[in-house]
This record gives C-alpha cells, sequence and structure tokens, in this order.
C-alpha cells in the first residue's frame, strides 16, 4: 500500500516545529484570507463567531477546499504550495478530523471501524500504536459494542481513536464536543487533556466555548469575517484588552498554576502560580500537580490598601498596567499584573475614579472568585 508519509517527506521545506498556513477563498459574500505561523506542537484553538471562517480555514489544511492562493507546510513537510504547483491530497495527508459527531459505520463493531480506519497506514509508520490508543481513550472494553450501543461520549472517543490510528502528523477538530451535553463534556474532556499531555500531534481545534478553550489550548487564533484579529499564547491573548473577548460577560484571565499545599484543617488547597497564589477549596490532586484556572474580571475588586476586614481569602498585590474602557459606559477594565502574571479587573468608573487609578499604581486585587477548569 502506498504511504502518505513516504510521499510527501521528500519535501522538505520549513522548520521542523511550525506549522505555515496561508490562505485565501472566496467565497460570494465571504473571502477568508489568513496568514498563520503556529507552534508545530500543543494544542492551538480557533475562535471566532460563528461564519468567521474557522472551518473553511480546517478544510483548507485538509485539502477539501482548494484555496486561490495557498501554502501549508506541516513541521516541515510541504502539503501545498499553490505557486509552485504543489497540491497534496487529502487523501494523502497525513492528517485525523475529528468532527461534532464520529462517523462510524453502523454495520460495523467499534474494532471493525478502528481497523477500517488503519488499514491505509503501514506498520512502520504507525505513530501511536493500538495498545496506546486504547489506553489513552479508554476504550478497550467498547471493542465489540456495535456504534448505536455506545453513549456520545463514548461514540467521540471512537471517532478520535480512529483518527490517532491513522498515524497522523496533525490532528484537525472541529467542535468535537459541541454535540455533547455537559455531563458528557466533562467525561471526554480529561481524555483530550491527556492526549495533548502524552501525544506529540499537534492539534488544531475549533471551539465556540471559552471555557473549554480555556482549559485545553496553549495557543490560540481569533478569527473575524476571514481574518486573523489576533493570536498568541492563550494567557497573554486572553488578557488583551483590545480584543473583542475582553467586551463580554466572560472577560477574565488564564491562570496556570500548581498545587502548592493542602490545608486539611479548613479543606483548603493553595494553587501557586508566577507572581502570586490563590486559595481554593480542597483539591484532591497531589502537590505539584498543574491545574489551570480562570478569573473573570467581574469577580476581582480593587483596593488601595491590604484589607484586613474582609472574608475575602484571596487578595494578591498587583501593579496596575492600562485602564480602558469596558462594554458599558459605567465599567473600566482594569490590566495588573502579579509578576509574570496579568489580571483583568472589571470595576466601575466611578470607583476607579474615587481610588484614584493609575497605571503603575500599586493595588490590592480582591479575588471574589477562582474557576477551576476541570469541574
Ligand atoms: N462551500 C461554500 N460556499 C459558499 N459559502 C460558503 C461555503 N462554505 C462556507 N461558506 C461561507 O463561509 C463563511 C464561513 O463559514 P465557516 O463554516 O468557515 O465559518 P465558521 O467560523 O466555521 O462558522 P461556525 O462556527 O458556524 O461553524 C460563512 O459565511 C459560510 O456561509
Amino acid at each position: 500500500m502506498s504511504i502518505v508519509t513516504e510521499t510527501i517527506t521528500n519535501t522538505i521545506t520549513g522548520p521542523a516545529d511550525s506549522i505555515r498556513a496561508r490562505f485565501q477563498v472566496n467565497y460570494s459574500g465571504f473571502e477568508l484570507n489568513v496568514d498563520l505561523n503556529l507552534p508545530g506542537r500543543g494544542i492551538t484553538a480557533l475562535f471566532g463567531h460563528s461564519g468567521s471562517g474557522k472551518t473553511t480555514c480546517l478544510r483548507c489544511i485538509a485539502g477539501l477546499e482548494q484555496a486561490t492562493d495557498g501554502y501549508l507546510d506541516i513541521n516541515g513537510e510541504l502539503w501545498q504550495d499553490t505557486a509552485a504547483g504543489i497540491f497534496i491530497p487529502t487523501h494523502k495527508r497525513a492528517l485525523g478530523y475529528v468532527f461534532q459527531e464520529a462517523s462510524l459505520f453502523p454495520h460495523l463493531s467499534v474494532k471493525r471501524n478502528l481497523e477500517y480506519g488503519m488499514r491505509r497506514v503501514a506498520t512502520n509508520v504507525r505513530k501511536v500504536p493500538w495498545d496506546r490508543v486504547m489506553k489513552l481513550l479508554g476504550i478497550s472494553h467498547l471493542l465489540d459494542r456495535m456504534p448505536n450501543r455506545l453513549s456520545g461520549g463514548e461514540r467521540q472517543r471512537v471517532g478520535i481513536a480512529r483518527a490517532l490510528l491513522t498515524s497522523p502528523r496533525l490532528l484537525l477538530m472541529d467542535e468535537p464536543l459541541a454535540a455533547l451535553d455537559l455531563k458528557r463534556k466533562n467525561e471526554i474532556l480529561p481524555y483530550l487533556e491527556r492526549l495533548h499531555d502524552e501525544l506529540d500531534i499537534p492539534i488544531l481545534y475549533i471551539s465556540h466555548s471559552p471555557d473549554e478553550v480555556a482549559r485545553l489550548a496553549d495557543h490560540i487564533v481569533l478569527l473575524d469575517q476571514g481574518k486573523v484579529i489576533a493570536e498568541g499564547g492563550l494567557q497573554e491573548t486572553m488578557a488583551r484588552l483590545d480584543l473583542p473577548m475582553a467586551f463580554t460577560e466572560n472577560a477574565g484571565v488564564v491562570i496556570a498554576a500548581r498545587i502548592a499545599e493542602h490545608d486539611d484543617v479548613y479543606h483548603l488547597t493553595r494553587l501557586e502560580f508566577s507572581g502570586g497564589s490563590v486559595l481554593v477549596a480542597r483539591r484532591p490532586e497531589p502537590i505539584g500537580q498543574p491545574l489551570r484556572f480562570r478569573i473573570h474580571a467581574r469577580d476581582i475588586s480593587l483596593a488601595t490598601s491590604r484589607a484586613e476586614d474582609t472574608s475575602i481569602a484571596n487578595l494578591v498585590p498587583a501593579t496596575t498596567k492600562e485602564i480602558v474602557e469596558a462594554d458599558t459606559p459605567a465599567h473600566v477594565l482594569v490590566k495588573l499584573e502579579l509578576g509574570n502574571t496579568p489580571l483583568i479587573a472589571r470595576i466601575t468608573r466611578r470607583s476607579c475614579d474615587q481610588l484614584k487609578i493609575v497605571p503603575g499604581m500599586q493595588l490590592w486585587a480582591q479575588v471574589k472568585a477562582v474557576a477551576l477548569l476541570d469541574q
């Protein structure tokens, strides 16, 4: 059987740790024009309103859309260069595509569905062995089931396993959790985290959910009307005040932390991050475990001195960086920094004036709620 990777490893071009994607697509009434230079590892989220071009972008990467002008280099393998007349067809691109709902063959068992997907890949290029895929997605016990006997979450896990068993150099996921209810979503998210932590396959992930993006992504691309309006590391990008995300109810930052200590008397856990720490309700994970959390801008209030007479457990010293208009004329957004970690507070314009908050000022941020991203 001829193998995709054999065909295209001959055209090594760009650096081996980045994804270069440039596409121009014209539909009547919509134009996609993107030029992306993405990390060649980890999860990159494509985020944006409905109709902003996320799926079109993924379809271009998959070779399902013939861009009028296109260039695509995946970690040093050239899949497309319109100017040079190169276009590797979809079936020869070593990629896995996971959709909202896994389209499994209804008349084949889970095992036979998975084997079917593997048929086009020679054993010598198999990146993720069978046993490892079974373990990563926890599906060994489902192998003899027929697809109509699987829950939505199980189907998706099988769909992801099928994609992995084709030994992709890139995994494309288009809202893989959108069709699942909250319970099933929460059930499947740890598996996605595991893929992220344990596999060396870059993932491009479309989602509408800020929480999902905050939990999974390392890098984020924000699309609007077919154009990239922002791109960068998750934490820096979520903390930018010049992006539409800052002007929503959910504005806030994502912080990557580690469990520093447990307090069994008060049933609390201290999460430490660069520049500070916060207390949360006792976590089951061991000390040292990384955890991400969000702090919404609406959950921070500011004080010029350290309040002693407050029940708020999390008071952190921070430096004011920037103050900008918020979503209503009554509010402003204040960007703060705790060491290297950015924070955003949404406070009333009146409080801002009364406290005479200006850039450079040292303040105390009172954090009223910390939203852990694995609940
Ligand atoms: N084959 C096509 N022909 C014409 N227009 C198309 C075609 N495919 C998509 N479009 C249009 O291109 C625009 C971008 O669509 P796309 O599906 O990429 O957006 P999206 O950001 O993925 O949206 P959603 O979040 O709703 O899935 C939309 O206006 C859509 O109607």
